[in-house]
């Protein structure tokens, strides 16, 4: 248990050594520049007249960015602001509580643990914790979730269906710039619901750590809620470059299976995360995975790029090649149109 941060002593006076990573992996002293053109879709009149206008904004965006944020959503900024406040609090509960919770076994459905799925082995640990835990169908996982804070379930159920709702509202409208039908996304394509909250208390030399490796999203999609706290980097033209918090507003970045369904349309960004030397940072991430059954594949008949693969087949090649998206995806690339 005393690989979870958040109940070691703050502050932490210097870096141990199980943290520091090689030197072509820091990220070093460089003062990253700070993307401020990020796509802002504004949802408020979705359902409306500037249906065609937002879809075009979302294609562009995920063209040109690989991700964008989005506004007026209709999630209320109390409901985001508690949810967040909530987390904060989990994670400063008694380590006896958390205990409860942790474990490095990734089949289970609500857990805590720290740095990725593979602390026991890996050289280097990153500067997190992370809570995850399924949350879709609410009544099949709310009894696993923890009840500190005592609001924790009313809170956290009513932001899962809600952020729920708002992935598959933004995954209709790109199924109607798609082309496909607008129903395509719902069902075995969103079964499972993830919400993975990160937790980085504050590091003493962010130069020589992570927060979070570099990665592209393996699964559909993904909605980022951000704290006031930066530390999210995207790759852009090569150089990695700060996403810092929009207020109230939500990052939506596209998985690798949307960039399947889409031949290519959408991307999906590299990432990662830096630590802060000042205050501790907490991002609450909501992600809609396939089932393990349905078969993912270019959504156009026409030059597909890619093979037809199930969900679980893609995954074991994914976690096979160490989460390399590129060496995961290229198993299943249709060799006459690479
Ligand atoms: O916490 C963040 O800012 C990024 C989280 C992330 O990329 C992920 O959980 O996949
Ligand atoms: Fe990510």
């Amino acid at each position: 248990m005393e690989a979870l941060m958040s109940n070691w002593a703050n502050p932490v006076q210097s870096l141990p050594e199980k943290y520091i990573f090689p030197p072509e992996k820091r990220p070093g002293t460089h003062v990253f520049p700070v993307i401020n053109n990020i796509p802002i879709v504004d949802l408020r009149n979705v359902d409306g007249h500037d249906r065609s206008q937002i879809i075009q904004q979302i294609f562009d965006a995920s063209q040109e960015f690989g991700f964008f944020q989005v506004i007026n959503h209709g999630i209320p900024a109390s409901l985001m602001d508690d949810t967040m406040n909530v987390m904060k609090k989990f994670f400063a509960a008694p380590p006896d509580y958390k205990a409860s919770f942790y474990s490095t076994d990734i089949a289970k459905k609500c857990r805590i643990y720290s740095s990725t799925m593979n602390y026991d082995n890996e050289d280097v640990h990153y500067w997190r914790d992370n809570l995850t835990h399924h949350c879709h169908p609410l009544q099949d996982h709310v009894h696993l979730w923890p009840q500190y804070p005592t609001r924790y379930r009313e809170v956290v159920g009513t932001y899962s269906s809600e952020t729920m709702k708002l992935l598959l509202r933004i995954l209709e409208v790109i199924s109607e710039g798609l082309g496909v039908k607008p129903k395509y996304f719902e069902g075995e394509m969103s079964k499972n619901q993830l919400l993975s909250v990160n937790h980085h208390i504050p590091c003493p030399d962010p130069s020589l750590t992570l927060g979070m490796p570099q990665h592209s999203d393996p699964n559909l999609i993904s909605m980022l809620h951000q704290c006031s706290v930066p530390g999210l980097q995207v790759l852009r033209h090569g150089q990695w470059m700060n996403v810092d918090p929009t207020p109230d507003a939500f990052v939506v970045i596209p998985g690798l299976q949307l960039k399947v369904i889409s031949n290519g349309r959408f991307s999906s960004p590299m990432h990662r995360v830096v630590t802060h030397s000042g205050e501790a940072r907490t991002t609450i991430g909501t992600f809609l995975i396939p089932s393990n059954e349905v078969v993912i594949e270019p959504a156009e008949e026409y030059e597909p790029l890619y093979k037809g693969y199930t969900y679980t087949e893609f995954f074991s090649c994914f976690t096979k090649s160490n989460c390399d998206a590129d060496i995961a995806l290229g198993f299943f690339k249709n060799e006459t149109y690479k």
